[in-house]
């Protein structure tokens, strides 16, 4: 429980003394808007709960109804307000603790733990290997300061992997490289997952003009019907259509699936997935040497790009992987990295802090943070083999859309989650907006609205961090994504846990492997059965009993009416709410099928 309620506190750790370049002319800016909210929920998660997700989430941690150190008196709340809030001037951007309930003791007490998380990143930037489990350093810093890496080819890596993946966006911008059947390409289509996927979306989501000279779509799951739709809403387009397959270990079945699925699509439209023939190219970021990196050096793809094994995939944004995607689209990258290592130089010369921002663009920060927060963090174990069951739940949507969604919950509810704000003060471009009242602006609403959920939430002592970026740029963004980066990783030092490793993704993924092979052996114990003479319909118990797996009864009913739903020649006589009395057999039977 102590950790639990110290893993919220912990946002606030990172600024262990009143940061003095406070900004009171933010306070009176003339017409700020709103951003969303997003949620942070601190909690140990025991060990039998299933993972948390953005709906279901157990009760097991509650916090004190009023924490000690809420002020409630409004001038004494403004003066707090005033001491507390930190500004970056270059990077436009505020933060506002002022609504969460630490004491100056309590900084005092985190003081040696403090300094340890800061030398811990000081290390780790140098090339410590910071994440033990996979022997590896953990270098996303060094992308943004190629200078900072620890050995001078890792900085040549990085500046040439920019200067290529600059050099290769404008060419395919300018239509120097071009789609067999076209001038340009008009379309990029990712494939990837998770790390591989989260960030450029966010980006594009983001950042990506009105009219992008290439539009991106994503295909992140191996969901055939949403291939399908992706490859659908392309229509003739998948002609000028770049695809970029993300992965970093070029092993993950869903992206292989969804690689396999175009290059399918391709051929379907009479099209060659290969740069040698008609058609869209595709262009393999992954390590050297992977199954796909292999696959792109035979099938002559158009470029290849590194995803270096120091880059973790959650951390990747700011690699090739971000890069290249937004670079297509004319986002301008050199000033993402340019916000990012403003960031990282803020964080390491002034302590700072985390939280999470938004914006109808910035909708998908918090997807791109659960996955960043929750799989660094969501750990059974410490560095020192102590099973600790760390985690901290990151949901959240937009504001002011959740009002109308959950915020009842977060002000009456349950008492075991605190809220960032991200603030965004310009509503539109300058000359676009007008007044929908006198006086009033629809963004005018979003500012009320933001305002309006912090102070109510506050009343009901429920704490809150308050992120003020000036607009949505490259430059802020980039400096967001560093923020948590950093963040995660300071978090991580001090419950003294690897941030940079995913051993419970592995277990899912192995489980799946089993449940693929489990239906192989079905399918071969079913056709051996329906190709004797006659054919012999068999129950499940039999087919589990043949499979030598009865204790996987339920599996085998559940792959079998997995395939019967997809015309997978399965054939189940029987009564439907009886599972028992099922009798089964293949409507074809193919002598040479090995399964
Ligand atoms: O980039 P890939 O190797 O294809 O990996 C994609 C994703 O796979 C796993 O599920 C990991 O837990 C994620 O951290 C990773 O981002």
């Amino acid at each position: 429980m102590a950790s639990s309620i110290s893993s919220g506190l912990s946002l606030k750790l990172l600024t262990p003394h009143r940061l003095t370049h406070h900004n009171p002319s933010l306070v009176s800016s003339p017409s700020p808007s709103i951003g969303a909210a997003a949620h942070f929920r601190p909690q140990r998660v025991a060990r039998e709960v299933p993972p948390t997700t953005l709906s279901s989430y157990s009760n097991d941690v509650v916090l004190p109804s009023k924490p000690a150190g809420l002020e409630k008196d409004p001038r004494e709340l403004w003066k707090r307000y005033v001491d507390w809030l930190y500004q970056h001037k270059e990077l436009g951007l505020y933060l506002d603790v002022s609504r969460v309930g630490f004491t100056d003791q309590f900084f005092q007490e985190m003081e040696l733990r403090l300094q340890k998380a800061f030398k811990d990143m000081v290390e780790l930037e140098k090339g410590a290997i910071a994440n033990p489990d996979e022997g590896r350093m953990v270098g996303h810093y060094w992308l943004r300061n190629p200078k900072l890496a620890p050995k001078a080819f890792l900085t040549q890596q990085i500046e040439k992997t920019l200067d290529r993946i600059c050099e290769f966006a404008e060419q395919v911008i300018s239509g120097k490289i071009s789609p067999p059947q076209g001038v340009k390409f008009t379309h990029i289509l990712s494939i990837g997952i998770g790390g591989s996927a989260l960030g450029p979306q966010f980006v594009a989501e983001a950042l990506a003009p009105d009219n992008p000279p290439l539009k991106i779509r994503f295909i992140n799951n191996t969901d055939p019907a949403g291939i399908d739709h992706q490859i659908a809403q392309l229509g003739s387009e998948l002609a000028s259509t770049l695809v970029i397959v993300v992965s970093k270990s070029g092993g993950t079945p869903e992206t292989r699936n969804g690689l396999l699925e175009v290059q399918k699509a391709f051929r379907e439209a009479g099209l060659d997935f290969a740069k040698q023939v008609l058609v869209s190219d595709g262009v393999a970021i992954t390590q050297e040497n992977s199954l796909l990196d292999n696959t792109a050096r035979i099938e002559g793809w158009l470029a290849r790009f590194p995803m270096f094994d120091w880059v973790g995939g959650r951390t990747s944004e700011m690699s090739a992987v971000g890069l290249l995607a937004a670079a297509l689209q004319g986002i301008d990258i050199k000033e993402m990295l340019d916000g990012a290592a403003l960031m990282d130089e803020a964080n390491r010369t002034t302590q700072d802090m985390v939280v999470l921002p938004y914006k109808d663009s910035l909708l998908l920060f918090s997807r791109y943070l659960q996955q960043l927060v929750m799989e660094s963090l969501g750990k059974e174990f410490d560095l020192d083999g102590n099973r600790v069951n760390q985690g901290i739940s990151v949901y959240g949507n937009k504001g002011s859309t959740d009002q109308h969604a959950y915020i009842q919950q977060l002000r009456d509810g349950i008492h075991n989650f605190f809220v960032t704000f991200i603030e965004v003060l310009r509503d539109r471009p300058p000359g676009h907006d007008w007044e929908l009242e006198p006086g009033v602006t629809c963004g005018d609403y979003l500012f009320g609205f933001l305002h309006g959920t912090r102070s109510a939430l506050y009343a009901n002592n429920r704490e809150s961090i308050t992120v003020t970026v000036q607009e949505v740029t490259p430059r802020s963004v980039g400096a967001l994504v560093a923020l948590y980066e950093r963040a995660v990783g300071i978090y991580a030092s001090l419950v003294n846990i690897n941030a940079y490793h995913q051993p419970g993704v592995e277990a899912g993924k192995k489980a799946a492997g089993e449940v693929l092979a489990l239906q192989k052996r079905v399918l071969a114990v079913l056709n051996e059965a329906s190709c004797k003479e006659p054919v012999e319909p068999l129950t499940l118990e039999e087919i589990a009993e043949r499979c030598h797996a009865p204790e996987e009864i339920e599996m085998i009913y559940k792959i079998i009416a997995h395939m019967a739903a997809n015309d997978r020649a399965v054939i189940a006589e029987g009564s439907c709410g009886s599972p028992r009395s099922f009798k089964i057999f293949l409507g074809e039977c193919n002598v040479d099928e090995m399964y």
